[in-house]
């Protein structure tokens, strides 16, 4: 049996998946969004396909496979751990008949001490709850999952597995900040990087797709969510990342700001009387897409620039010359480049964001297909013309079939899963 449940709450979001492992089936996905907003939605997916030999596991599209949908307002992840499991009692699968062997947790921030999926203890928790302050909006929802499961499933093993973890292989150039050294220490101020399990997985699935072995291939992935970040991949290593001490840096976000003068900072302390906390809510909270337009989402900035609205319009610029900025640094970093993957809901649905992230850049071997980008599917594809030299895909992520497949390393090792 490897039946594993996974959890990964993000910054607005619960999304779970009942995963077969072995079996290669996918029994079961949910997704709760909008939490702690006036209406909240909740979407659980049921389905049996087939496992297909040699195929990466499908939920979508068979025959059997059943959604459903509906608006509730869902206060925090504790309520959307609730109602998951009402999900299944009422949609299935019975989580008595396939009982999950572990638990899986998606934990943003995992410091310099977590570099390995690790199964969760009372002290793990607490060091989880120390490393909150890195990471707000994140290593909270993280732990009240984490107890709402453990309450849920005391007997099996939960198992964290961090979005830092894949970025220990950043060199010290990279992940060193210029500033006083030893106060650096101390306080273990430090680039670490997030979104490692996506990049990682996504790395791997475009090296696969253009037929090459990771080791081989300089890669970009541009991992577009409600949080972004953008890794450099070289050889299957993440050599440069986005995102810093904390999931703030880098590309403008749906409610972050990413990358500012520090010293706007300072500015908004001394002149406008703002503290610093009301300076981090700030930042995480009502900046990028949301501050700049007054919606996060960018199906919202989308359908209105598309009517001409001059705020939203400059939310999309303001994020795709970021982006193309950061396109640009991390290129010249590798010498290289072989492939640029988008990926996560603003990556695999925003032809527009895509589009505009990459125009321009024909003499530097980056050549979008119009048609090609216009074109919606849940599989890998390719996205750029066929004499641009760099390859440029779309690549669905799945964090949670990453997160299910390290969780059973740790869990149940398969020497222990014979019989
Ligand atoms: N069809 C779409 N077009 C444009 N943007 C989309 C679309 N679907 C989702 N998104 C964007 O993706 C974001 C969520 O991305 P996702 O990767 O699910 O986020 P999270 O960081 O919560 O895991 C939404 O806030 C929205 O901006
Ligand atoms: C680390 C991070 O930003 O995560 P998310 O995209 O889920 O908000
Ligand atoms: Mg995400």
């Amino acid at each position: 049996m490897s039946v594993i449940l996974v959890i990964n709450s993000g910054s607005s979001s619960l999304k779970y998946e009942l995963i077969d492992v072995d079996a290669r089936e996918k029994l079961a996905s949910g997704l709760i969004e909008r939490i702690g907003e006036r209406t909240g939605r909740a979407t659980h997916t049921t389905g049996l396909p087939e496992p297909v030999e040699g195929n990466e596991l499908a939920l979508t599209g068979s025959a059997s496979s059943s959604e459903r949908s509906r608006e509730l307002p869902v206060r925090d992840h504790t309520a959307a751990f609730q109602v998951m499991l009402e999900a299944f009692a009422e949609r299935g699968p019975s989580l008595e008949e396939h009982p999950p062997v572990a638990i899986g947790h998606r934990v943003v921030h995992g410091g310099k001490r977590f570099f390995e999926p690790t199964i969760i203890t009372d002290l793990v928790k607490i060091n989880i709850e120390d490393l909150s302050e890195l990471a707000p909006l994140h290593n909270p929802a993280n732990l009240q999952g984490i107890e709402a499961a453990q309450a849920m499933f005391p007997d099996v093993p939960h198992v964290a597995v961090f979005d830092t973890a894949f970025h220990q292989t950043l060199p010290p150039a990279a992940y060193t900040y210029a500033i006083d050294a030893e106060l650096a220490e101390k306080y273990r101020v430090r680039r670490y990087g997030f979104h490692g399990t996506s990049h990682k997985y996504v790395s791997e699935q475009a090296a696969e797709f253009i037929g090459k072995p990771v080791t081989e291939v300089k890669q970009l992935v541009l991992h577009l969510g409600n949080g972004a970040s953008i890794t450099a991949v070289d050889g299957g290593r993440s050599v440069e990342t986005s995102m810093g001490l904390t999931p703030l840096e880098g590309l403008v976000m749906g409610s972050r700001s990413g990358d500012l003068d520090p010293a706007v900072l300072f500015h908004l302390h001394r002149k406008a009387g703002l503290s610093f906390d009301q300076l981090d809510t700030l930042l995480n909270k009502h900046s990028g897409l949301v501050g700049l337009s007054g919606t996060r989402d960018m199906r919202d900035v989308l359908e209105r620039r598309a009517e001409g609205d001059e705020a939203a319009t400059l939310a999309f610029d303001v994020y795709v010359h970021r982006l193309k900025g950061y396109v640009g640094a991390y290129s010249a970093q590798l010498g290289r480049l072989d492939v640029i993957s988008f990926t996560a809901g603003v990556g695999e649905n925003a032809a527009p964001v895509r589009a505009a992230a990459l125009a321009g850049l024909e003499r530097f071997g980056i050549k979008i297909d119009e048609e090609r980008n216009s074109e919606r599917s849940d599989e890998t594809r390719k996205i750029s013309t066929d004499a641009s030299e760099v390859t440029v895909l779309v690549v669905p992520t799945d964090e949670e079939l990453e997160i299910a497949r390290e969780t059973l390393a740790v869990a149940a090792p398969e020497s222990q899963r014979r019989e």
